[in-house]
């Protein structure tokens, strides 16, 4: 049996009780931690509060070489923990789908999502957002300029865009480095971005979040990661009062 576990924003305390359940009668333990982090905690302590071993996984153990997380799910009870909701944002529709082709019962245990902690944050309305996008990190001269496409198109129809931050190895893009290669994409495509939201470490005691012109939100200090942007679109009152009250915007 095969187990997906959303293990919610920011520390070991975010599982849902079923799931903590669930980890801990486990007979093997699988920790996904490149498609997000739970930056308030690390492997160590979680394996001291799973009470078990646990394994983590990098991207290729994941998507090209999942034959031993498979076989120990046809042996015994697997959980497959990620940050987040397991399949919100993330490529594990696939390792599903793998696993039922071999046979292997599955099941989801969700968690609590950035797509879902940004809107109570923000108060800006899940269902006035478009598609999503990510900012990579530039590699040599390569960067790409999808994500400004994705905005712009929203923007056309007057709705919201959830721009994901990349994370590689330690290394995690911040809300000004998101908003410079942003800024950089419509400086070339000579497009203005009016204004942005920023937030860091959702689901923490200490999340933050700020909305203003780039000017305004490239030079403020959003602290430790993560961090995620939203391009808004066309506001609601309601929606420019709260970022108003609760985000600074001016
Ligand atoms: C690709 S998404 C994966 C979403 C995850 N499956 C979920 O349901 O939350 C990961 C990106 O979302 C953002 N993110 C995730 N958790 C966050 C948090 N607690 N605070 C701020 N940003 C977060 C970061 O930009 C990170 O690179």
């Amino acid at each position: 049996m095969l187990t997906f576990i959303g293990l919610g924003l920011y520390d070991k305390t975010d599982v849902s009780e079923k799931g903590l359940a669930m980890i801990r009668s486990a007979d093997y333990v699988f920790l996904e931690g490149y498609t997000s982090r739970l930056m308030g905690t690390n492997i160590t302590e979680l394996e001291a509060f799973y009470k078990k071993p646990v394994r983590l996984l990098l991207r290729a153990d994941v998507e090209q070489h999942p034959d031993e997380l498979l076989d120990c799910a046809a042996r015994g009870n697997t959980v497959f923990l990620c940050a987040g909701d397991p399949m919100v944002s993330t490529t594990h529709a696939d390792l599903r789908i793998r696993a039922a082709e071999r046979g292997i019962p599955t099941a989801i245990i969700h968690g609590s999502s950035i797509v879902s902690a940004v809107c109570g944050l923000s108060g800006l309305q899940n269902y006035r957002f478009g598609k999503s996008c990510s900012v990579p990190f530039p590699q040599g001269n390569w960067a790409p300029s999808s994500p400004l496409d994705v905005i712009l198109e929203n923007r056309t129809n007057r709705l919201h865009t959830l721009v994901y931050l990349d994370i590689q190895d330690d290394r995690y893009m911040t809300v000004n480095e998101g908003i410079c290669l942003l800024e950089a994409m419509a400086q070339k495509k000579q497009v203005a971005i009016p204004f942005y939201v920023g937030v860091a470490r959702a689901g923490s005691e200490t999340s933050l979040v700020r909305a203003g012109t780039a000017e305004t939100l490239r030079s403020a200090d959003f602290g430790p990661p993560l961090h995620i942007l939203i391009v808004p679109g066309e506001l609601h009152d309601m929606e420019r009062e709260y970022l108003a009250r609760f985000a600074g915007l001016c």
